[in-house]
């Protein structure tokens, strides 16, 4: 078994492996074995050193990661069942629901995912009489919650007017959104990470049975981990601190949710004695693959040199196709497919922005090629699939204001908008959750029977309830009678609707009950399909590619705009960023790697001239080849190129910058200047990129 679980190893991974107690840190670039490592670590912590699988906690940063982490497991190692693995959402609010009562949560409380937060804020904005639009302040509220800070604080941050709003009014918008989501008994996503961490901090003898639990932890992915996360995982790891932490900086891709690869940088001050394990050799990708993500990489300043040797040499070029627009690109992508023939499940397609999916999945379609968009609108968020959710959370909360309003005449029942008025009015002047304003409404309304045949209805539910979560969709779809109503709704797609409740049903069968059901959901609504697959090309953003690897991958609209994207190209942190995304999606690629720009995009509904990305500017043109199988073209001009400007400043000119407004030149040197902006704080910026002017 020793040998068995060594030798497939070279000889860092091999080291890494052998670490037995004590804190660890496996730092080492993309495709270099970091979360094979873990497996087999944790299979040699079982098999060798006499550690209970109950004593195992691996951290992955999605679910499907869990899985097939899991699943790899149960292959090497007896016992496998009973290790916990998880992301940390699911394991927070795994230890919620066993704990919540703690720290102050009601039994069936209930998960919004995004669209109820947006619901629920757009309620609040209504009630307080503001006409401001939910997305900044749902912006807002997320990241205060992965700071771990009140979102109070971080107002203190904001410009006096933020989102249309007031400082003073966006502290009552985010003062009674709180409120209204205790009074529904409801957690929204950052919720759940900041309860568990309340629980573990207030709570000795939990936090004593959770480390029993969790003795010896493991993070993959550890550069994207947020700041409640790296908490959370601190105070598990406890003193003993038997924590191995696994990450790649330079594949840091989500400060936008106030992740920081300081975490990796700080590890061995964090945890003293920490012993770092480095692995230089890539696996994953031809040689031709590598040295081009390598070169791409090392363009980034604020980064520490790495090694990274490709394992398997030579390989095909990578290709570049430049299109004339976004059709011809996804044209491209879909020929290209075809030609290299099935199976297709060997070809992921990247892109920067989900706008991106739609003529890439319509130029499939229309070739017969079967694809999947892996996060985009996934199954959980199809609106009959919500509907059914919804009633179910609302069986188990009755608080749920969310849910409730959702389903109160869905199917129609005679329930209209101005008797959801008025029980929202009798709802505010009593203080009454919705759902007791609807009782009184069914006693003082004019007509008060639907609300009665509502009340019934859920009061079945309820019953219901605790049991198993097939039986309870099965009544529900008898009691309300709801594929007659989608055959009314939705004529021209009713098959693919119905197919989705049978999904649903499928997918309730396999758990064990209705509240399993739904905490799984809500983990799995964010970014990822259901399981099946088959032969089809995945489609997913340079987010969702993450630690995955494709023998072909295609990415698309490498230009201006995209990549870097033009709400983060303005900095030399934003951009940094960019390219570390840039560098994630050209190393998920193992044997072929294209590459992709149009010469013309549509961007808000207006065609643009775009032009090629500055990171392939950046690279040396003997790591790619042009590409075109459509050569009977007539040439095009050759693309525009950067000028740098010439280094204009020395320190103390007065500067404007488009975002940032006014400020002073504070130091300059070569192409970088920092500049302090007023009321922003001190930026360093790259003068070829940034829109910089003399005041
Ligand atoms: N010693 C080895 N021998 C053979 N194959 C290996 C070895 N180490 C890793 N691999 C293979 O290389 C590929 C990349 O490994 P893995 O996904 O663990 O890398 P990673 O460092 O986690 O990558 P990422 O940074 O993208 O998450 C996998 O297919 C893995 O099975
Ligand atoms: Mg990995």
């Amino acid at each position: 078994m020793d040998d068995e679980l060594l030798h497939s190893l070279n000889e860092a991974q091999r080291q890494a492996v052998l670490h037995f107690e004590g804190p660890a840190l496996v730092v080492a670039g993309a495709g270099s074995g970091k979360t094979r490592t873990v497996v087999h670590r944790v299979a040699y912590l079982i098999a060798q050193r006499g550690v209970f699988p109950s004593e195992i906690l691996a951290v992955t940063f999605t679910n499907k990661a869990a899985e097939e982490m899991r699943e790899r497991l149960r292959r090497m190692v007896r016992g496998a069942g009973e290790l916990w693995v998880s992301t940390f959402h699911a394991a927070a609010l795994r230890l919620l629901r066993v704990y919540g009562e703690r720290v102050g949560l009601k039994p069936g409380f209930v998960v919004y995912d995004e669209d109820d937060q947006t619901a629920l804020l757009k309620e609040v904005l209504k009630e307080l009489g503001l006409a401001a639009r939910p997305g900044p302040i749902k912006a807002l509220l997320d990241r205060a919650k992965n700071r771990g800070e009140a979102p109070e604080t971080l107002l203190q941050d904001l410009p006096e007017y933020y989102g249309g709003l007031s400082r003073g009014r966006l502290l009552e918008v985010v003062r009674r959104y709180g409120e209204a989501l205790r009074a529904q008994g409801a957690l929204d996503f950052g919720d759940i990470l900041l309860y568990a961490l309340r629980l573990l901090e207030g709570d000795g003898e939990v936090l004593r049975r959770v480390r029993r639990r969790a003795r010896f932890i493991h993070v993959d992915e550890y550069q994207d981990t947020s700041p409640v996360q790296y908490r959370l995982t601190k105070l598990l790891a406890g003193e003993e601190a038997n924590l191995m932490a696994v990450g790649d900086p330079d594949q840091g891709i989500y400060s936008f949710r106030a992740a920081d690869i300081k975490n990796i940088l700080e590890f061995t001050r964090d945890f003293p004695g920490a012993k770092v394990y480095r692995l230089e050799e890539n696996y994953r990708s031809t040689e031709a693959i590598l040295r081009f993500a390598n070169a791409v990489i090392a363009r980034n300043a604020l980064r520490l040199e790495k090694t990274l040797r490709a394992v398997r040499p030579g390989g095909e070029p990578v290709r570049l196709y430049r299109a004339r627009d976004a059709r011809d690109e996804a044209r491209f992508v879909a020929e290209e497919i075809q030609r290299l023939g099935p199976p297709f499940d060997r070809v992921a397609v990247l892109y920067r922005t989900n706008a991106q999916s739609r003529l890439l999945e319509q130029a499939l379609a229309s070739r017969g090629i079967g694809a999947r968009v892996v996060g985009g609108v996934g199954f959980f968020e199809r609106a009959e699939v919500k509907d059914l959710l919804a009633y179910a959370r609302l069986a188990l909360n009755p608080l749920d204001g969310v849910s409730l309003k959702r389903v109160l005449n869905t199917p129609p029942r005679g329930i209209g908008p101005a008797t959801v008025e008025k029980l929202t009015r009798i709802a505010q002047e009593r203080g009454l959750p919705l759902y007791e304003a609807l009782r009184v409404g069914a006693e003082a309304l004019p007509r008060p029977e639907p609300l009665r045949h509502f009340l019934a209805l859920m009061e079945e539910l309820g019953d219901l309830a605790f049991g198993p979560a097939e039986g309870f969709f099965r009544h529900l779809l008898e009691a309300t009678d709801y594929p007659a109503y989608l055959k009314e709704a939705y004529p021209e797609d009713l098959e693919d609707r119905l197919e989705n409740v049978e999904e649903l049903l499928r997918a309730a069968r396999e758990a064990e009950g209705l509240v399993e059901f739904l905490d799984k959901v809500a983990l799995t609504a964010r970014a990822e399909e259901p399981a099946e697959a088959g032969g089809r090309v995945a489609l997913m953003t340079l987010h969702n590619a993450k630690g995955l690897e494709f023998p072909v991958v295609f990415l698309v609209g490498v230009e201006e705009g995209l990549l870097p994207h033009r709400s983060s190209a303005s900095t030399l942190e934003g951009l940094e960023e960019e390219r570390r995304l840039f560098y994630v999606g050209l190393t998920r690629a193992q044997e072929r790697l294209y590459l992709s720009h149009a010469e013309e995009r549509e961007v808000y509904g207006r065609s643009e001239s775009a032009r090629p990305s500055r990171f392939l500017e950046e690279v040396e043109e003997g790591l790619y080849q042009e590409y075109d199988p459509y050569r009977e073209r007539p040439p095009r001009p050759a693309p525009p190129t950067h000028k740098p400007k010439p280094g204009a400043y020395r320190g103390g000119e007065k500067v404007v910058h488009p975002r940032f407004g006014p400020g002073t030149v504070v130091a300059a040197s070569g192409d970088e200047v920092t500049v302090h902006f007023e009321g922003v704080g001190l930026k360093r910026l790259s003068l070829r990129y940034a829109d910089l002017r003399p005041a």
